[in-house]
């Protein structure tokens, strides 16, 4: 059974409570642990010290610049390195994989399964359900692929070799085949390419990144990293824009890396930064964080990017835009990182305009650009409707609505509302209508403390609170079960933000409906939002297209750009940059529906709600 968004962050919150209560032994820093290791049962030669690696010596050492040989060095194998000087231990034919056992073992006792099962295997993949995915679908998403010698997709889990440990989290999970996005970006990625990845919502990315980054890290073998002081080194860094997605993406690389010993460590502001220390002091291979507090402790000087070889940036382009940018800037290329082309770089989102794609290739080296299409699971899947509906009479209209839902039991515990509105004052002022008039309702926005976003959370997908008043931080990467009915009470300025919004229903193989308010103020997205709904086969109503057409050569900040569909196009292919290459490889088709994106779409207004 999948666990919740909410419980594993309960389980998150009482496994750091249980590792702080550990009276176990605590490891000193200066002995690195690989991650191999950590969680081996005990056997007979696991006192004995690790068989030395020849190749390894003190060059590996922290980063040691774009030299000739092997930064990571380590076990040679298969895997292509496509110029990347200084990639990759192991290989894809098995060789990588260092089963031996030995050394501490810090997290072995600590670890609390994230399964809550018992630990029972599951059965080999393709005996077990599926979550819900619409596989079937499957054959029909158009995937388009771009850039140099593209490594070909998979058609299953059992063709990748991401070891057994993870295999068997795959399996615990109850994932029985990759989605399209993970059988395109797995391969790229454990063949050691940049990434550029652009796939739909609730379409699974989330994995197609720590896949990769958990077999890589075990494939590592004895890494050393700079010790002594305070001063902690994680080999990979996720970066995402909210608390809340931060946490979301602790608790599945968790579940991903059970049992590896790959530890994973989340900061974000607005918790306690004492008790992240205390975390990090533990060991930290994958980090995830919010910019915000990930600056904070490099200024602290208690987390050093000096050993990253992956980064990964979902929501990539919100990360990108003006709100984010400096901030990433800074950490990317302004504190002790390697550079691009001496770390594997990854960036994923629903979304990329073009003005990010741009931006975004200062932190790539010969990158593979993916688009994947429609997930037959999400949009097809996402009934959106529009309503003319006044100013002064939203709050009416949407208790109406609701009204009408408790009347078909749609919000019941299984079956959630969730409302988006522009200003965090509008989530307060509207909690409070919905709660007089006996709604039972809470709202999460930035000027909330931690406690209470992550209360209100807890309360929405719980079902004890079945309707939540959201500004645009839940917008993004919120994995939440059963919200059956996505509301933009408020229509965002940019399309992407609606595209994003109405991904929190319909994940993973469920339908969903999507209402949305429109008036005069919501002019802008009337040409984007009519071309969306056309696209994504759905009733467009006349007034809306007479709306569209007017605006249709006034120029508008959300105009998509002819050829540009959806964002879903590698930016360099328009030939700004790389002119004369052939940037097309693996499967290409023009036009898919993904509603991702608009070419000419980006509006840079920075939300004040991101974190
Ligand atoms: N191979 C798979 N089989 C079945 N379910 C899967 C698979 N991969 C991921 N899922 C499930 O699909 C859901 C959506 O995944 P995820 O949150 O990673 O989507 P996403 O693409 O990152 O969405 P968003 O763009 O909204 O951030 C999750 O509940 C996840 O557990």
């Amino acid at each position: 059974m999948r666990t919740s968004w909410s419980d594993s962050v309960a389980n998150s919150a009482s496994e750091n409570a249980a590792a702080s209560g550990s009276s176990g032994p605590r490891p000193t820093r200066a002995t690195y642990i690989p991650p191999h290791l950590r969680n081996q049962p005990p056997s007979s030669d696991s006192l004995a010290p690790p068989p030395a690696a020849p190749s390894l010596g003190n060059d590996r050492v922290g980063y040691s610049g774009p030299v000739g040989g092997s930064r990571w060095g380590g076990g040679g194998g298969s895997r292509p390195d496509h110029g990347r000087s200084g990639y990759g231990s192991g290989g894809r034919g098995g060789g990588g994989w260092n089963n031996r056992s030995g050394g501490r073992d810090r997290g072995r006792e600590r670890e609390v399964n994230p399964f809550g099962d018992d630990g029972d295997v599951e059965p080999a993949f393709g005996e077990q359900e599926n979550t819900g995915i619409n596989f079937d679908a499957y054959e029909d998403i158009p995937v388009a692929t771009s850039g140099h010698n593209v490594p070909p997709p998979v058609n299953t889990f059992a063709d990748i070799d991401l070891g057994e440990a993870v295999n068997q989290n795959i399996r615990r999970c109850k994932y029985v085949k990759p989605t399209p996005v993970q059988r395109n970006a797995i391969p790229i990625l454990l063949a050691g390419r940049d990434l550029m990845a652009c796939a739909q919502t609730g379409s699974g990315k989330t994995a197609a990144f720590c896949f990769p980054i958990i077999a890589g890290i075990m494939r590592e073998q004895y890494v050393q990293r700079p010790h002594g002081g305070r001063t902690m080194y994680p080999l990979a860094l996720i970066l995402s824009p909210t608390r809340e997605l931060s946490s979301q993406i602790h608790d599945e690389a968790k579940k991903f890396s059970y049992q590896t010993g790959v530890k994973v460590v989340v900061v974000y502001g607005g918790a306690p930064i004492n008790q992240q220390l205390r975390e990090l002091e533990r060991g930290v291979d994958i980090l995830v964080a919010t910019p915000g507090r990930l600056v904070d402790l490099l200024e602290r000087a208690r987390v050093s990017l000096q050993m990253i070889r992956y980064l990964a940036l979902d929501e990539a382009d919100r990360m990108l835009d003006m709100g984010f940018e400096p901030q990433i800037r800074k950490i990317v290329e302004q504190m002790d990182m390697p550079p691009c082309g001496m770390r594997q770089t990854m960036l994923f989102s629903a979304t990329f305009p073009k003005e990010i794609q741009r931006l975004a290739s200062d932190f790539l080296s010969n990158y593979i650009f993916l688009a994947v299409g429609r997930v037959g699971s999400s949009t097809d899947l996402i009934v959106q409707r529009v309503e003319y509906v006044q100013e002064i009479d939203k709050r009416s209209h949407l208790m109406d609505l609701l009204h009408a839902q408790r009347e078909t039991e749609v919000n019941s515990k299984h079956s959630l509302t969730l409302v988006f509105v522009e200003t965090k004052k509008g989530a307060d002022s509207l909690e409070h209508l919905l709660h007089v008039n006996g709604f039972p309702a809470t709202s999460i926005h930035g000027d909330r403390t931690q406690q209470e976003r992550e209360m209100a959370l807890r309360s929405f997908k719980s079902g004890k609170t079945p309707i939540l008043v959201a500004t645009d931080v839940a917008a993004r990467g919120l994995d939440i079960p059963h919200v059956a009915h996505v509301v933009n009470f408020d229509l965002p300025n940019d399309i992407d933000d609606y595209v994003h919004r109405i991904g929190r229903t319909g994940r993973a193989g469920n339908t969903g409906l999507a209402t949305a308010f429109f008036n005069e103020n919501s002019m802008s997205l009337a040409r984007p939002l009519a071309d969306l709904m056309q696209e994504a086969n759905q009733v467009v109503p006349a007034w809306l297209t007479r709306y569209a057409s007017r605006v249709l050569h006034s120029g508008g900040k959300n105009r998509r750009s002819a050829g540009a569909r959806f964002g879903g196009r590698d930016f360099r292919r328009e030939g700004s940059i790389n002119k004369g290459t052939e940037y097309y490889g693996g499967n290409s088709n023009s036009g898919y529906g993904v509603p991702a994106g608009y070419g000419g779409g980006y509006n840079p207004a920075v939300a004040s709600a991101w974190d």
